[in-house]
C-alpha cells in the first residue's frame, strides 16, 4: 500500500518546501497536462527534471498529454521513477510500456472514466501499474466517482489471475472519506491532492490515509 500525494494542489511558487511536506509519503505524484489531452496546462520536462532533483521521495509522473509515445520515455530520462501514459492517447501502448521499462522506469497505463479495462487487459504483462481515474482528468478537487470502483475490481482480478506484481492506482477525489472503498475494491496506490495539500499538516494527512487503509486490511 502506497500513498502518492499529487502536487497539483501544492503551492507552485514553493515547490521545494511543498515536496518536503510530503517526505513521509511513498511518492510525489506529478500531473503533467498539456492543454490538449486535457483542458488544463501544468508543467513539462524542465520542471519535472528540477522536481526529481530535489524531491525527498521518488517521482510518479501522470502524463495527461498527447503523443505519449514520443514524450513519456523522456520523463523517465528526466528522473521520474514511474511514468503513466493514457491509453486513449497512445498509438502503440505495448511498445510504449516497453520503452518506459527500457529507459529504466516503471510503466504505468491510465484509463479515463469512460475507458473500459477489458480491451487492454492483454497488456498487463507489459505494465507495472494500472491507473484507474476516479475523476475526469484535468483538475484537482473534484468529486470522487464511485462508479469507477467496479473497474478497479476488474483490474485487481486480472492482476490476481496474471500473478505478477502490478500495482493498481486510483486518482481523483481520494480522501479519508473515500480511501477505504478504494482499498476494498483492490487499489494499492492512492493518489491524493487536495486531501493532503489542503490539510494544515500534510504529514498527518498522509498518516491518516495510510492508517485507514491499514485498518481496513485487518
Ligand atoms: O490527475 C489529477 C487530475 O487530473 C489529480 O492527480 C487528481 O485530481 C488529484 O486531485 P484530488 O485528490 O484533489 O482529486
Amino acid at each position: 500500500m502506497q500513498i502518492s500525494p499529487s502536487i497539483l494542489s501544492a503551492d507552485f511558487a514553493n515547490l521545494q518546501t511543498e515536496l518536503d511536506r510530503i517526505s513521509s509519503a511513498d511518492w510525489a505524484h506529478v500531473d503533467v497536462m498539456d492543454g490538449h489531452f486535457v483542458p488544463n496546462l501544468t508543467l513539462g520536462l524542465p520542471v519535472v527534471e528540477a522536481i526529481c532533483r530535489v524531491s525527498p521521495v521518488p517521482v510518479d509522473c501522470h502524463l495527461m498529454i498527447e503523443d505519449p509515445d514520443r514524450w513519456a520515455p523522456r520523463y523517465v530520462e528526466a528522473g521520474a521513477r514511474s511514468a503513466t501514459f493514457h491509453v486513449e492517447a497512445a498509438r502503440d501502448p505495448r511498445a510504449l510500456a516497453r520503452a518506459l521499462r527500457a529507459a529504466g522506469g516503471r510503466a504505468g497505463m491510465a484509463l479515463k472514466p469512460a475507458t473500459p479495462w477489458a480491451p487492454y487487459a492483454e497488456l498487463l504483462p507489459e505494465l507495472d501499474m494500472v491507473l484507474v481515474m476516479t475523476v475526469e482528468p484535468g483538475f484537482g478537487g473534484q468529486a470522487f466517482m464511485a462508479d469507477q470502483l467496479p473497474k478497479v475490481r476488474q483490474v485487481r482480478e486480472a492482476v490476481r489471475r496474471h500473478g505478477g506484481e502490478v500495482w493498481v492506482q486510483v486518482d481523483g477525489g481520494v480522501s479519508a472519506r473515500t480511501i477505504e472503498e478504494c482499498a476494498e475494491a483492490g487499489a494499492d496506490v492512492f493518489v491524493a491532492g487536495s486531501a493532503v495539500y489542503g490539510a494544515e499538516d500534510a504529514a498527518a494527512a498522509v498518516g491518516e490515509l495510510r492508517d485507514l487503509v491499514a485498518q481496513h486490511r485487518h
